[in-house]
């Protein structure tokens, strides 16, 4: 961070949107205070591990915030009118964040010891708390999305495992205590290997993506399809009994069973079929015993040709 020799002006002050509707003779106050500085590309202003006594206002150029590390995309840019490290210059802890320069960039900064001057003006408080609440609110969004995130196949976008056990915890006991059953189906891609020896992984991963896309039309939303391992699926089916189980998953053969060929972003594909082993859930079955038991009929479902549902 170099510190530049030019003069604050009142233009530069009002530029900043935490100094919104501030007052002049306060401004002027401000004026006094807050240094210019520069900062080059890649220089890092804000660093978990170093404390912070700066708020920073950016007049021109681009900031990046990193949360966790300077590796990955950042989660947010502060570009002109912006400002950064208010949360520790507030608190007085440590930064949350990383936050570096991207471009050549021209800031104001205030140190800590002028806070009580800052304070002076309701107006720039009401502005700063404004700011908080906006901060929150995006640093509960990443909280969900990754959330969320954590549960998604990153290639289908079905669920994956860990949102398989998750839920069957709830709807297992759920439909216990209501006495109601569950059902669980294993599904398996026929001759994959094959098929991806033949056209490639690219073409694998686009069939994955067919086969989701086209079975969770099919399923009601309570159901959760889940990709289990490479070309492994599992669908959970709540309050469902297995004769109604081994109707869903007849329909859902014949659905890729009719898909001759589809479009994709490489070209025209074959399409795939699959086949299918059906469990209902037993007194005492957990996770593990009901997929051991859906994959036993899978297995047999392989073994008398493929494309079939067997359970
Ligand atoms: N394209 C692609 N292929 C995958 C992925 N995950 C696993 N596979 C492939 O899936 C294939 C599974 O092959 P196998 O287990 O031999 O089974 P199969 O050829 O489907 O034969 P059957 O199950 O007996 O019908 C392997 O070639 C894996 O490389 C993936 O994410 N993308």
């Amino acid at each position: 961070m170099n510190p530049a020799s030019w003069r604050v002006e009142m233009q530069h002050l009002r530029q900043a949107r935490l100094l919104d509707r501030v007052d002049e003779p306060c401004l002027r106050l401000l004026q006094e205070v807050f240094e210019p500085c520069t900062a080059v590309p890649g220089e890092i202003l804000l660093s978990p591990h170093v404390h912070n006594h700066y708020l920073y206002l950016v007049l021109g150029g681009e900031l990046a915030v990193h949360l966790d590390s300077l590796e990955g995309s950042p989660v947010r840019a502060i570009g002109p009118g912006d400002c950064a490290g208010e949360i520790s210059f507030m608190d007085d802890l440590p930064p949350s964040a990383y936050v570096l320069a991207l471009e050549d960039s021209v800031l104001l900064r205030v140190h800590r010891r002028s806070m009580q001057l800052l304070t002076r003006s309701p107006q720039l408080m009401q502005n700063l708390a404004e700011l908080l609440c906006q901060r929150v609110r995006l640093s509960d969004r990443l909280i969900i999305n990754s959330e969320q995130n954590a549960n998604i196949d990153k290639l289908t976008g079905s669920f994956n495992r860990r949102w398989l056990e998750h839920i069957y915890g709830r709807e297992s006991a759920r439909c216990a205590l209501g006495g109601q059953p569950l059902s669980l189906l294993m599904l398996d891609v026929d001759r994959f290997k094959e098929y991806n020896d033949k056209l490639g992984h690219l073409a694998g991963d686009h069939a994955l993506c067919l086969v989701v896309n086209t079975l969770g039309k099919l399923l009601r939303p309570a159901d959760s399809l889940v990709r289990y391992g490479g070309e492994e699926f599992v669908v959970l089916l709540p309050e469902m009994t297995i004769e109604d189980a081994r109707n869903v998953a007849e329909r859902l053969r014949r659905s890729l069973e009719d898909v001759a060929s589809f479009h994709s972003p490489i070209g025209l594909l074959p399409g795939v079929t699959i086949s299918i082993g059906v469990a209902p859930m037993r007194l005492n079955d957990d996770l593990d015993s009901l997929i051991n038991e859906a994959d036993r009929a899978l297995y047999r479902a392989k073994e008398l040709g493929r494309n079939r549902v067997c359970g």
